[in-house]
């Protein structure tokens, strides 16, 4: 552009910006050779990174690069990873066995007197002795519940369920006497506040008498 100004300017005459100035030489010709169509292609091409015998190479770059560190690091060489193998029937694990209370139904007790037993042993679950249980769940007022306050017939209510505790008493780790403040009472917020991450439905689910409703 500038060079177009300067020979336009220089050969007009009659500006004579130039000559007219005093001691100011007359503007170098300035000759410009135009890119060539040609030329353009092959900068073009090098920064694509084609062959010279213009092959265009699309094969994508080693991830991680060859000389990283993660290479380095890694004394094995990447290979793809193998397909499982998929196993026929007889090679996968059996299901697990159903959960204890799935066969439960209302009102029945689950576990013969044999296995409540090695239950009892096995995992230190209580169950009360045969015949002493109860049939069937029942509603269970709170003035009712008030009347189950001795020590061979001692109830009490954990959120809204009431268990028998007799059977309890001789493996209570706190003692029968703090377990006995709980007689005929609703013990929730003190079992709560003792130790609340005891699993009470659990170790007393063979214990359970019914549910506690209000007077009425
Ligand atoms: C039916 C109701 C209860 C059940 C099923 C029960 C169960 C348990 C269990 C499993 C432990 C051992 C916990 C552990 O080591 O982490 C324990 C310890 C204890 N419980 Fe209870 N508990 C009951 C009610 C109570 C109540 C009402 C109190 C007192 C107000 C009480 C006082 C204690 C104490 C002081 C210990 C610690 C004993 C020790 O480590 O020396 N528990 N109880």
């Amino acid at each position: 552009m500038t060079s177009y100004l300067r020979s336009w300017i220089s050969s007009v005459p009659s500006l004579g910006v130039t000559s007219s100035l005093p001691g100011a030489q007359p503007a170098p010709n300035i000759i410009e050779v135009p890119p060539t169509e040609e030329d353009d292609e092959d900068e073009a091409a090098t920064l694509r990174g084609d062959e010279e015998d213009g092959h265009v190479d699309d094969s994508p770059s080693a991830f991680p690069s060859l000389d990283s560190a993660q290479r380095a690091g890694s004394s094995k060489e990447i290979t793809s990873p193998a397909i499982p193998r998929i196993l026929t029937d007889s090679e996968l694990m059996p299901p697990p066995p159903l959960p204890g209370l799935a066969s439960r139904r209302p009102g029945t007790s689950s576990v013969s007197s044999a296995s409540s037993s090695s239950l009892l042993r096995a995992t230190k679950k209580v169950a009360l002795a045969p015949g002493q249980g109860v049939d069937t769940l029942s509603r269970i007022p709170m003035s009712v519940l008030r009347q189950h306050n001795k020590r061979d017939d001692a109830w009490s209510s954990f959120n809204g369920k009431v268990y028998n505790i007799t059977p309890y008493l001789p493996y209570h780790p706190g003692g029968e006497k703090e377990l006995m403040r709980l007689a005929g009472r609703d013990g929730s917020k003190l079992f709560a506040l003792t130790h609340g991450w005891v699993n009470i439905d659990y170790m007393l689910d063979e214990c359970l008498v019914g549910f506690l409703v209000s007077d009425s």
